[in-house]
């Protein structure tokens, strides 16, 4: 059967696989365990352990109801948020698109998903808005905390818009509003305007978010089939719910960390699609608020190869030996290019004239996966069949549990992001937000 494969082989030259068979068989059986039963640190965020099972078709229902709506109305969504309130819809999205979709008009009735509201450049705002000045637009404002700065700025912005082109009434039609159920700033304009409004549950954190509406809906609008990636990730929850000899998000959990004991301090994930580029951001946001406390934890970093084997790939090959890399293999490409054959041969390419791209794509990976192993680098792969909802749902559920169980594994609490606030604080003490006046006083003599 076609499924998520996770090998290590590529991993074992500074750490053997009897060392990460004990992890695995020891410390992560009895993390996943601690995570089921809700006994560790950060146990009222476990939300998402049985999201995918708990998740109703009738709620499945309720979001492509939503989303149809908007779909029927607007030529452009534009989906409001920042960190996990943005990146699992924009990873999803960007997997499944075609990857020039930017430059088409939408068609009727599938109009483009736009994000906004994960910076605070006024160029890029200003770009926005005069893009869609006229264009019909609808907006879904995403924040669990209903309170963060970039998103609140980018949909004051944008509801202002809104209402000047199609008059505050259709407005109102064309937002919906995700976050708390009933707390916070947003919760409160939403219920004041009337929005429609989905809630993003207390236990469930932000990056682990995907699969609630603040990902589904605009995963949704985008036109892609939402149970399929439920389905997918039930799939992958059944399948890793108990402690196993193959239980592959033990297996990733022990490998990366037997790595990171041995000194190899960094991960990179590694794509050889550029369609992954953002599930790389994803990634990066899901390990790294999850792991980097106490002044512990690997750093996640992303590459897309081999565009950036022209620009990292000395560091990787030759730079500091404490990397190890990850790469997301994609098995199948959904469409087939042939290299064609040149009489004139100028380029000297006709020896690979008649593969598919796909299999230069394949024989550079595995090159690159021997010259950096050869290099000291050690390499996980995980390979999955190909790019779909459904694989893309398993994917999403591989990598949650394993965070889970890895930040368990390296003895921090896995689900708070304690850190994010310190510079909010010194922003909002900087701008003299009213309730800052010390922090004010306090920073401004740092100045
Ligand atoms: O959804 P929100 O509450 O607006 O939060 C958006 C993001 O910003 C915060 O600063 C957190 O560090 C992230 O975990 C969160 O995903």
């Amino acid at each position: 059967m076609e499924k998520i494969q996770v090998n290590i082989n590529s991993a074992l030259k500074e750490i053997s696989l009897e060392q990460v068979r004990q992890i695995e068989k020891s410390e992560a059986a009895a993390a996943l365990q601690t995570l089921k039963d809700g006994t560790g640190e950060g146990n009222d965020f476990l939300g998402w352990l049985d999201l995918p099972q708990r998740t109703p078709q009738h709620h499945l229902d309720e979001i492509q109801a939503a989303a149809d709506q908007l779909r029927g109305c607007c030529q452009y969504v534009v989906s409001v948020g920042i960190g996990g309130s943005y990146l699992g819809a924009k990873a999803v999205i960007e997997a499944l698109n075609n990857s020039f979709d930017a430059y088409n008009a939408p068609a009727p009735g599938c109009p483009k998903v736009l994000f906004a509201g994960q910076n605070i450049g006024e160029d890029y705002l200003n770009e926005l808005q005069e893009f869609l000045r006229d264009k019909s637009f609808g907006i879904i404002v995403i924040s669990k905390s209903g309170t963060t700065t970039e998103p609140a700025i980018a949909f004051r912005l944008l509801k202002e818009q809104l209402e000047a082109q199609v008059g505050k009434n259709e407005a109102c039609k064309r937002i919906v509003a995700i976050t708390d159920a009933k707390r916070g700033a947003l919760r409160q304009l939403a219920t004041e305007e009337g929005y429609k409004t989905f809630v993003i549950d207390d236990n469930v954190g932000g990056r682990f978010s995907v699969l609630t509406p603040v990902g589904l809906l605009p995963i949704a609008v985008a036109g892609y089939d939402i149970k399929e990636l439920v389905r997918g990730a039930f799939e992958m929850q059944e399948k890793c719910a108990e402690p196993s000899d193959d239980n592959i998000c033990e297996l990733y959990a022990a490998t990366r960390n037997a790595l990171y004991r041995a000194g190899k301090k960094t991960e990179i994930l590694v794509n050889y699609n550029p369609k992954l580029h953002y599930f790389g951001e994803w990634w990066k946001q899901l390990y790294g608020e999850s792991e980097g406390k106490d002044h512990k934890g690997i750093f996640p970093a992303a590459v897309d190869f081999s565009t950036d084997l022209h620009s990292m790939g000395q560091w990787i090959q030759d730079g500091e030996r404490t990397i190890f890399e990850t790469v997301i293999s994609v098995e199948k490409a959904a469409s087939t290019t042939v290299i064609p054959a040149d009489d004139a041969n100028l380029d000297g390419l006709n020896y690979i004239a008649g593969k598919r791209v796909d299999q230069v794509n394949k024989m550079a990976e595995l090159g690159t996966r021997i010259a950096h192993v050869d290099g000291g680098v050690p390499n996980i792969r995980v390979s999955v069949p190909e790019l779909s909802e459904r694989y893309l749902g398993q994917l999403i559920y591989f990598f949650e549990l394993s965070c889970g169980i890895s930040g368990y594994l390296l003895g921090v609490n896995p689900f708070n992001q304690p850190g994010v606030e310190d510079y909010k604080r010194n922003m909002f003490a900087l701008l003299e937000k009213p309730g800052y006046e010390e922090a004010t006083k306090a920073i401004k003599a740092k100045l």
